[in-house]
């Protein structure tokens, strides 16, 4: 059987590759106002919102179809999921939602500007708090005014458990709850063939392609990844990704690199 036009599981002849889209939440309203954010739920800017029709263009451009989305529980990742699904035509598809893809959770950081942050800590201490494997952010503390405005938010009433609910976390500690979701969750339903859209956060996202390409603490602090523009990975039946598999922006090079860099820079002192 061919399948060269299925956007899932493909078998013609080779070895069975799987392909998975993902997507970073368009330009969030705290990225506009470039705000760490973390847990706070908090919209799409205008232009987050056309970034999403945008990729849900693309997509259906490129015709995508998908068996089931998964996102995290925070709106401007659903947002984004729901303007793409309208985009192809399919706003019925099942959709599963988890705290364990929320963004990393900013902790006392939490609110702050990075510029101002930046001009009293340093740049090096900013980039270690946003990109560093293992260096975690100062908790929240009662005092930050987004304490309560996270702990009582409704949508994690399901999780996670008060009694282990994160005050920070770092890119590690983020990995150690996503990836238990990707192998139990998803990865199941990419081996059975399953077309797969998940539409998550910069650092979430980081955290699973960090695993799939096995990239060192060092090489992880480099990637930034650009709001709204879907990227796909193909892997192998052991999940890992084949030979260019990796990371395949849908989006012309120089607007995915100009993207990235908008992200880089948010953590840089104004000259
Ligand atoms: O503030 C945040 O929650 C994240 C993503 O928007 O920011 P950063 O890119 O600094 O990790």
């Amino acid at each position: 059987m061919s399948c060269s036009k299925k956007k899932g599981a493909c078998c013609s002849g080779g070895p069975k590759t799987y392909n998975v889209v993902m997507i970073r939440h368009g330009e969030s309203e705290w990225n506009q106002k470039n705000l760490f954010c973390g847990w706070v739920n908090v919209d799409l800017s205008d232009r987050g919102k056309r970034e999403a029709v945008s990729a849900g263009k693309a997509l259906k451009d490129a015709g995508y179809r998908f068996d089931m989305a998964f996102s995290s529980v925070l709106k401007r990742a659903n947002d984004t999921l729901y303007a793409i699904l309208k985009e192809i035509g399919q706003e019925d598809i099942a959709i599963f939602k988890t705290w364990r893809l929320n963004e990393r959770h900013y902790g006392g950081l939490t609110g702050l500007n990075k510029t101002d942050t930046v001009a009293k800590y340093g740049e090096q201490q900013v980039q270690i708090w946003r990109r560093s494997y293992d260096t975690p952010p100062p908790p929240i503390t009662p005092e930050n005014p987004y304490y309560d405005t996270i702990l009582l938010d409704p949508i994690y009433n399901e999780g996670p458990p008060r009694n282990d609910f994160p005050m920070f976390e770092s890119l590690e500690l983020t990995i150690k709850r996503t990836l238990p979701y990707w192998n139990e969750w998803i990865v199941p339903e990419i081996k059975k063939g399953r077309k797969i859209l998940i539409a998550a956060h910069g650092n979430s996202l980081r955290g699973i392609v960090k695993h799939l390409d096995q990239m060192s603490n060092e090489q992880i602090m480099q990637l930034n990844l650009p709001t709204g523009i879907p990227f796909k990975y193909t892997l192998d039946e052991n999940m890992k990704p084949v030979q260019g598999g990796s990371l395949q922006f849908m989006g012309d090079p120089e607007t995915v690199k100009k993207a990235m860099e908008e992200v880089a820079n948010q953590g840089k002192s104004k000259k």
